[in-house]
């Protein structure tokens, strides 16, 4: 054999050697890989309710909130329950523990949302920051959200909730029956002034009338299996003449009604500033600076602060159910306030962290009843195993919110703040209602300013009781609804100025704040 005949064979040799190890490691990787998909797919589900035959456990599928129901969970199934219905899945975690695990540790995995067929897709509400996608797109708005919102950020936003934090002080003053409308106006103005920069006079006519509906239609549309459509998309075939196609026109009227609700002050405000009017505001920064807003993602931030609406509204709705229940935690508070800020002038945010107890009267009322039981539903981006359970692709992941605030917690039923101020306090309400890991609330220290300016004010100016008898026992068997927020069903109570000089008071801030 000549020389150059060798190095052929050798090379060959070499070629074919090279072959059969990369043909091998291949062979390993599939091995592996089907080894692993076997053994994962050889592990159990999480545990939860029986399916029944055909049908699984569509009947369990939390399409509303069922108080009851998620503590049994928890007690009953620990710290995961799985249930699924016609390809559908939903695990609920039970824990902060699995919760933290998952949302925080594992939050690429973890962040993206839920298919939202009829809110999402036929409501249109599919733009809307807190439904849309863990994409590209995504991480970029959320960037913009925080820099916009962050701690410090929303410091230039305390005079406004202060401003409109009084104005509904004078409402108070004026027409104490009517305060859960005043309520209702005085977040509605919030928002608006917030977002947009709108005046308080235009927010009242032009913007506010419907939006109680629509963050209701909002609520009960967005929890997971609320409509069957969700569960099985391909049912937006059917015809609406059909049986069973009524949700089309449910659907239809939804979408107008959001349609309406959302685009009509956002181009109030890009009208004013292509004059050069639109005062500052949320909106008008995030145009000014960004160019994802311009275009097809216009409707997100909006979208994202309404929702930021109802659930400040459903706290502050707690708040005064809760004052009139206990008028010695509401004179505790008062208390407080007086050594602290004195009776010649109200509350500002910037006195809150010298105030202990009426932070921790805020804390327990966000604790004793959460306003988002069930947070906002995520979703598996793949297979995952967790604590030896196999956890499919495209589960729909439920935090069990109403447990978390219920676990850890002395007899979690009473209304206590004392629990906040004790050495082994439980883990501040702040940590969970506003979600976890990468998709926490952007809107988060807004939020607490708010409740904390009306909270404060409320507190301070004015006593907060039930009529008569037949009043508390009304107000003690108040019915809360059962959406994504959850929110005191309509209740009265009676509110009057603690002194004349309160009312005083009130009506000279309001005046000096050139409402
Ligand atoms: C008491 C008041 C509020 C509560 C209880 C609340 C609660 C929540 C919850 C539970 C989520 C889902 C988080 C998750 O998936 O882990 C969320 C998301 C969101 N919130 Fe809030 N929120 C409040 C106020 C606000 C405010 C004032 C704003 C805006 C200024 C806001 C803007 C948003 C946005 C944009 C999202 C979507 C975030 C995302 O999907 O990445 N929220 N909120």
């Amino acid at each position: 054999m000549d020389t150059t005949t060798l190095s052929t064979v050798l090379a060959s040799a070499g070629e074919h050697l090279y072959l059969t190890c990369a043909l091998g490691v291949l062979g390993l990787v599939v091995l592996r890989y089907l080894y692993t998909s076997k053994s994962r797919n050889a592990l159990p589900l999480p545990p939860g309710p029986t399916p029944r035959p055909l049908i699984g456990n569509l009947l369990e599928m939390p399409s509303s909130v069922d108080w009851g129901l998620l503590e049994k969970w928890r007690d009953q199934y620990g710290e995961l329950t799985y249930m699924s219905a016609l390809g559908y899945s939903v695990l609920v975690l039970n824990s902060e523990r699995a919760v933290a695990d998952l949302f925080d540790r594992r939050g690429e995995l973890y962040s993206h949302r839920p298919r939202f067929v009829m809110a999402g897709e036929m409501m249109g509400l599919g733009k809307c920051m807190a439904l849309i996608d863990y994409n590209a797109q995504y991480k970029q708005l959320r960037k913009l959200c925080q820099h916009a919102l962050n701690a410090d950020a929303v410091r230039k936003y305390h005079p406004v909730q202060e401003a409109i934090a009084l104005a509904f002080a004078r409402s108070l003053v004026r027409e104490p029956e009517k305060f859960l409308d005043g309520l209702r106006l005085t977040l509605g103005r919030v928002v608006l002034a917030i977002t947009y920069g709108l005046s308080v006079d235009t927010a009242d006519s032009e913007y506010i009338a419907e939006a109680e509906d629509t963050l209701a239609l909002i609520s009960r549309t967005t929890l997971p299996g609320a409509h069957l459509v969700d569960l099985l998309p391909s049912l937006q075939r059917i015809p609406e003449w059909a049986p069973g196609g009524g949700f089309h026109a449910e659907a239809r009227r939804g979408f107008w009604q959001i349609y309406n609700f959302v685009t009509r002050p956002f181009d109030h405000v890009k009208k004013q500033m292509e004059v050069g009017l639109a005062p500052s505001s949320f909106v008008a920064d995030l145009l000014g600076d960004a160019d994802i807003l311009k275009g097809d993602g216009e409707y997100d931030v909006e979208d994202g602060i309404k929702w930021a609406a109802g659930t400040i509204y459903a706290t502050l709705a707690i708040f005064f159910l809760l004052m009139a229940l206990h008028p010695d935690k509401q004179a505790a508070a008062q208390r407080e306030l007086d050594t602290v800020v004195g009776q010649e002038r109200l509350p500002r945010v910037a006195d809150r962290e010298r105030l202990p107890y009426v932070n921790a009267l805020m804390q327990e009322v966000m604790r004793w009843h959460v306003v988002t039981p069930l947070s906002i539903a995520r979703r598996t981006a793949e297979d995952d195993v967790y604590n030896g359970y196999r956890i499919p692709k495209g589960t729909v992941v439920v935090p069990n919110v109403w447990a978390l605030s219920q676990m850890n917690c002395e007899d979690a039923q009473s209304f206590k703040p004392e629990r906040f101020l004790a050495p082994d306090k439980p883990a501040n309400p702040a940590e969970y209602i506003f979600g976890f890991g990468r998709r926490i609330c952007p809107g988060k220290y807004l939020a607490e300013a708010n409740i904390f300016a009306v909270v404060a004010n409320t507190l301070a100016a004015f006593d907060v009781r039930p009529a008569d008898a037949a009043q508390e026992a009304a107000l003690r068997a108040t019915a809360f609804s059962r959406g994504l927020v959850s929110c005191p069903e309509n209740f009265r109570c009676k509110i009057t100025p603690r002194s004349a000089r309160s009312a005083e008071l009130v009506e000279q801030a309001y005046e000096a704040s050139g409402l």
